[in-house]
């Protein structure tokens, strides 16, 4: 777990930012400037707070009370830039190699790293080169791994090609991953916790499913953006249709495509702009999943909308509706509701593991 408090003065920036990060991966989001870099570069001890606490279990990296700074060698971090800086001169196993030899084995497996290993940086794409920059970082034996935005030079399919890898890390090392985005679809897809960021400041911070279905999120991501994230099962599979059917604790989901086998967990984000509200269950209509909810909250935004938060079950999903809607319509909380889900609104982006 790291356990972090820090300010720092910036010329006119002011940086004051508490938060933990247990094992898993603690993606850390905000807006270009923000402070996310430099709340990493905090951890890794390549810049020096003004004043707090970082420690990882019982391991102080900076104290200024005590007077703690362990220079950056002394620190185990494993860190990955968005340009994967690998040594061009040598190969991809003398590039791992570098790092260390710690978990060897297992980390070209978990990377997919084994066809790889005689090649040059050079003949290597975007996502491979990021691979091998990660299982460099992770043979140095590293007590967190630090991630600044390390998809942000792919594009579309090398990033699609990448995120399984990630995925599969974060299931399988006990370290904490932090990890730097200012991509919600990718937080969405990675991230246990989540820490938001802006100006500076933590507003807000929390595992993933609580914080994304906060209607105060919605002006923080983006009213296109936000959404929730719940976790599933598939339970069926309606092959004529092409449908896969998720089970969750608020019912079950009809989607288009293949995710893996019967019992496989999937992850599924579900925009808040693709739930539409109704006060009865709606007969007659195309879509194929009407889920029975609560509304637990609702904010009024700037603009013309509100968004809803609502509890299917256990998960908490998030609807974003008009004002006049929720007017016409006497939303409030407590209220028993149905959550209309169109089938094919989600992406394939937006379906992980
Ligand atoms: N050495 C410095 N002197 C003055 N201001 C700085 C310094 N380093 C960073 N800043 C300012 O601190 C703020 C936070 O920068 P930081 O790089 O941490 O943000 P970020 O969220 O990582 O942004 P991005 O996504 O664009 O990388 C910015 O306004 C930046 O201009």
């Amino acid at each position: 777990m790291l356990d972090l408090r820090i300010t720092k003065q910036l010329g006119d920036f002011h940086l004051d930012v508490t938060f933990d990060a247990p094992a898993g991966v603690t993606a850390i989001f905000g807006r270009s400037g923000s402070g996310k870099t430099s709340v990493v570069n905090a951890i890794a001890g390549l810049s020096l707070p003004d004043a707090g606490r970082i420690a990882i279990g019982e391991q102080v990296l900076f104290d200024t009370k005590n007077r703690i700074n362990l220079r950056p060698q002394k620190r185990r971090t494993g860190y990955v830039f968005q340009d994967a800086r690998l040594f061009p001169h040598m190969s991809v196993r003398q590039n791992l190699a570098y790092g260390g030899r710690h978990d060897w084995d297992r980390i070209i497996a978990t990377l997919g790293l084994e066809s790889l290993l005689d090649r040059r940086p050079a003949g290597l794409s975007g996502g491979e080169k990021q691979r091998v920059a990660l299982g460099r970082a992770l043979a140095s034996d590293p007590q967190i791994l630090l991630m600044d935005e390390p998809l942000a030079a792919l594009d579309a399919p090398r990033k699609a090609e990448i995120l399984p890898y990630l995925e599969r890390l974060r299931d399988e090392v006990q370290i904490p991953i932090i990890y730097v985005s200012h991509d919600v679809s990718e937080v969405a897809r990675l991230a246990t916790t989540l820490v938001i960021l802006d100006a500076g400041r933590v507003v807000a911070n929390g595992p993933l499913g609580e914080v994304l279905s906060q209607p105060g999120t919605v002006p923080l991501l983006g009213v296109r953006e936000a959404g929730a994230v719940i976790q599933t099962k598939i339970a069926g599979r309606l092959q004529d249709d092409g449908l896969t059917e998720l089970a969750f604790s608020g019912g079950r989901l009809m989607l288009p495509g293949q995710f893996g086998k019967l019992g496989d967990r999937v992850r599924l984000r579900i925009a808040a702009q693709d739930v539409i509200l109704a006060t009865t269950r709606p007969a007659g209509i195309s879509a194929l999943n009407v889920l029975p909810v609560t509304i637990t909250a609702m904010e009024q935004g700037r603009g013309p909308g509100v968004a809803v938060r609502l509890l299917a079950g256990e998960d908490p999903l998030l609807a974003r509706v008009t004002r006049r809607s929720a007017q016409r319509m006497g939303l409030s909380v407590g209220q028993q509701v149905f959550a209309i889900i169109k089938a094919t609104a989600v992406r394939p982006e937006d379906v992980g593991h």
